[in-house]
């Protein structure tokens, strides 16, 4: 194994899995706000090897945007996302792999988390796994009304792949991220926000719009302002919290392909139950 992959090595790699896509959306710019769509509907917004390098090429342009104060990711259809692609999970199930594709996911996520503006995940639905991964990296994470998030990973015989974890405990403490990735339970709207995971609940019929008016009530000031402010927060701690997420890969690549992940996969796998 590279212990130090190429992101040229890395990319070829993830590119053979395809489908789906996340994309910036510009509409917003003129306000200093990005939109981050992961679009992959049909697999419920799975996240495949080639959405991972979409997502870095995402997180690139918007670290050139001079004024740009504020990013939401959002997903396409009924849910967040439903995590990592399984696809992706059952052809690739050996530690190389899982070790790869974590490396580089790190990397992009770590990139996000440095941007200099407010960011803000819009979660409705099912967020799943590496969904909720996601979900958590940014600066708040708004839920809608039908949110079911949940760290499933456990259920999967392996730990969390992109650093949520690590994530997880800055934002909810300690004590009920343990119960959150040791469970696997799935998380309610009220139950988000009673954790402190979740920082508001908007209706899940105009949730795009009632996140629009909680991040165009933060950037108010003007974009140096908000930069340089944002500069501050991300610089505390960053230090422990870059070694902390590759203690986290350390726990997590040799599971993947280990014997209880392949059970899982082995499973025909559905987290959550339809009511009807
Ligand atoms: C990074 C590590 C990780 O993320 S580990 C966690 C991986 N994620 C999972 O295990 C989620 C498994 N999926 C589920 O629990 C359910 O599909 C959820 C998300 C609750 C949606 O249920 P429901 O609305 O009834 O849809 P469904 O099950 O019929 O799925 C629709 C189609 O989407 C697919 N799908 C779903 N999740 C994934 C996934 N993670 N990767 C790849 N494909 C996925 C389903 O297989 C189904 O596809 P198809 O229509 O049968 O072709």
């Amino acid at each position: 194994m590279e212990e130090n992959p190429s992101t040229e090595f890395l990319e070829n790699f993830l590119l053979n899995y395809t489908g789906g896509e996340i994309k910036l959306l510009q509409t917003y710019y003129n306000e200093g706000i990005a939109l981050l769509c992961i679009n992959h509907v049909e697999k419920r917004n799975a996240i495949t090897g080639k959405m991972l390098v979409d997502l870095r090429n995402c997180v690139l342009e918007l670290e050139k945007w001079e004024n740009g104060k504020a990013v939401i990711l959002y997903g396409e259809g009924i849910a967040f996302s439903s995590g990592g692609d399984l696809n992706f999970a059952r052809t690739e199930n050996n530690p190389t792999s899982g070790f790869y594709m974590s490396y580089y996911a790190h990397d992009t996520l770590k990139r996000f988390r440095k941007l200099p503006f407010v960011t803000v995940s819009l979660v409705h639905g099912p967020a799943l796994g590496g969904g909720a991964e996601l979900a958590v990296y940014s600066d708040y994470v708004i839920v809608a009304d039908d949110v079911k998030l949940g760290f499933v990973h456990g259920k999967m015989g392996i730990v969390s792949a992109w650093g949520g974890t690590t994530r997880l405990m800055r934002i909810v403490g300690e004590r009920k991220a343990l119960e959150m990735v040791l469970t696997s339970k799935i998380y309610s709207a009220k139950e988000c926000l009673d954790l402190g995971l979740a920082y508001k609940i908007v209706n899940s019929s105009i949730k795009l719009a009632e996140t629009l008016n909680f991040v165009r009530a933060l950037t108010v000031h003007d974009y140096s302002i908000i930069q340089s402010n944002k500069n501050v927060t991300n610089f505390v701690s960053e230090n422990s919290f870059e070694k902390s997420l590759d203690i986290e890969r350390e726990q997590f690549y040799p599971k993947w392909g280990s014997k209880l992940n392949k059970e899982a996969l082995d499973k025909r796998i559905k987290h959550v139950q339809n009511k009807n």
